[in-house]
């Protein structure tokens, strides 16, 4: 009943002084059909009554008693092959409306609390809010599109005479704007695919709260410039990417020993972007085509993490020879042998759906081995960058040294700069030492911590030698 009240409303608004009021009379009767509707069925069966029976049926005998268009856009995912799901649209356009509702309507549903503390308002059942674009007002209401559907959808309404306008500017300015809504509003997320929800969805996420930054990172001063010049380069080369018809993504590959920041150094980029993580187990990933699945439901603004690489799948030209991959080689080989991906689903995966998307993107992998790797998986063009993450020297020691115990200069510095100059450890395993606990925090706190730093180099440089002198003999 209201849905009619309402169209009745806007055709006077936008008609009055017309000939079409002629017609109206001819369709009055049909009108009269919907209290009874409404008294012998429940609210919603109305509706749809309405919906479904009186209203096409106005629209045959005289369309032009009904010159308004109809766009439903639903938060149901649909997925072809060649098709992006339509979902994000539904969540941008419910952020654009958040704040016409807010001010607007009367019933209201919130929505979003997985986003943090903010929610989003989205008009309920039969309730309509306005928008005006360049002079045009537009409509939204919420509605069953079909009989079927257990779920509503956003209905934009709007005269058929704005269809360009509509289609071509007003909707891609909702997007666009919803789109900035979501990514202000809220904290950023960790997805991962890791999940045992037999629902729709293929990931899940928590919020991403990892405090690494490029401050914290301990690592060559220049080298770490020279990533953060490339970010900023990349997150504003649209207009770039665009005019050289190249899509707008960017391929890392991290590796180095374990312990050395690469985990770390994605998060630090992140956090430097604001972009979400999309953490990709390709153990959890049975074939190309799920695969495939996984990347259409990734979003914008995001790093595409595929951690040991090396690991998740069999990927790497030449098996590992030392003792300890021997050790895990054979349970690594049964993991794989129950996936169905591909080094080739892997590489299209890289290069060719990326194209499909707009909206910029970072895929980064990560591997302890990177010469074991497949060299069609890391050549020029997938991987723009390879960064080696490696052991601790004396620049990344001074940054640790900093975060942990905030100290900038110490006598037993220029110790630690020559033992370091010989020894391999880990930022991870100079981290361990600067630890401070508790019961440590006090004036000697950070000699004890520099002296457990000493101790550790100078026992692992006692066993390299050790090491040296038995390899010299045998
Ligand atoms: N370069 C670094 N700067 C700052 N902290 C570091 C760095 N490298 C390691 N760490 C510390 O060591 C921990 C482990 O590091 P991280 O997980 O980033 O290593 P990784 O290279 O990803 O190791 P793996 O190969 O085992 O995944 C981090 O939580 C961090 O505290
Ligand atoms: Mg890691």
């Amino acid at each position: 009943m209201i849905n009619t009240m309402l169209l009745l409303r806007r055709w006077v608004g936008d008609n009055l002084g017309s000939p079409a009021w002629l017609f109206l009379a001819a369709v009055a009767p049909l009108a009269a059909v919907a209290p009874l509707a409404a008294a012998v069925v429940p609210r919603r069966g109305a509706r749809m009554y309405l919906d479904f029976h009186l209203r096409p049926l106005i629209k045959w005998m005289l369309p032009s008693l009904d010159p308004y268009v109809t766009i439903d856009i639903s938060g149901k995912p649909r997925y072809s092959m060649d098709k992006i799901k339509s979902s994000d649209v539904d969540e941008e356009v419910k952020a654009y409306l958040s704040p016409m509702c807010a001010r607007d309507a009367l019933e209201l549903d919130a929505d979003g609390a997985a986003d943090g503390d903010g929610v989003v308002l989205s008009p309920r059942e039969d309730q309509e809010v306005s928008d005006v674009f360049k002079g045009v007002t537009v409509r939204w209401a919420s509605v069953w599109p079909t009989r079927e559907d257990s779920s509503q959808c956003l209905r934009l309404t709007f005269h058929q005479r704005h269809r360009d306008l509509v289609v071509g500017e007003y909707l891609p300015h909702v997007r666009h704007s919803g789109r900035d809504a979501l990514l202000g509003n809220r904290r950023r997320r960790l997805y991962t695919n890791k999940t045992n929800d037999y629902s729709n969805k293929v990931w899940t996420y928590i919020d991403f709260e990892h405090p690494a930054t490029f401050d914290t990172l301990a690592m060559h001063p220049e080298k770490k410039r020279k990533i953060m010049d490339e970010l900023d380069d990349f997150r504003n080369s649209k207009d770039y990417y665009n005019r050289i018809g190249k899509p707008w993504k960017r391929g890392y590959l991290l590796y180095g020993p374990p312990g050395t920041g690469k985990s770390s150094m994605i998060a630090a980029m992140a956090n430097y972007l604001s972009y979400d993580i999309y953490d990709i187990e390709l153990t959890m990933v049975p074939n190309n085509t799920n695969l495939r699945k996984l990347f259409i439901e990734t979003k914008g603004k995001s790093i595409i993490v595929i951690e040991d690489i090396d690991c998740s799948i069999d990927l790497t030209s030449h098996r590992r020879s030392d003792d300890t991959a021997a050790a895990t080689a054979s349970a690594d080989r049964k993991r794989k042998r129950s996936s169905k991906m591909t080094l080739s689903g892997l590489l299209n995966f890289i290069d060719g759906i990326w194209s499909a998307h707009s909206g910029e993107r970072i895929i980064v992998f990560t591997t302890n081995f990177v010469d074991k790797l497949d060299p069609a998986l890391i050549r020029r063009g997938r991987m723009d960058m390879k960064l080696e993450l490696s052991y601790c020297g004396y620049e990344a020691f001074m940054t640790l040294v900093k975060n942990y115990l905030d100290v900038d200069a110490h006598p037993l510095f220029s110790t630690i700069k020559d033992l370091l100059q010989e020894v391999e450890i880990t930022p991870a395993e100079v981290a361990e030492c600067l630890l401070m606990p508790n019961k440590e925090r006090n004036e000697h706190g950070v000699e004890v911590c520099l002296g457990r730093l000493i101790d550790e180099l100078r026992k692992r440089l006692q066993l390299d030698k050790e090491k040296k002198k038995r390899h010299e003999k045998g």
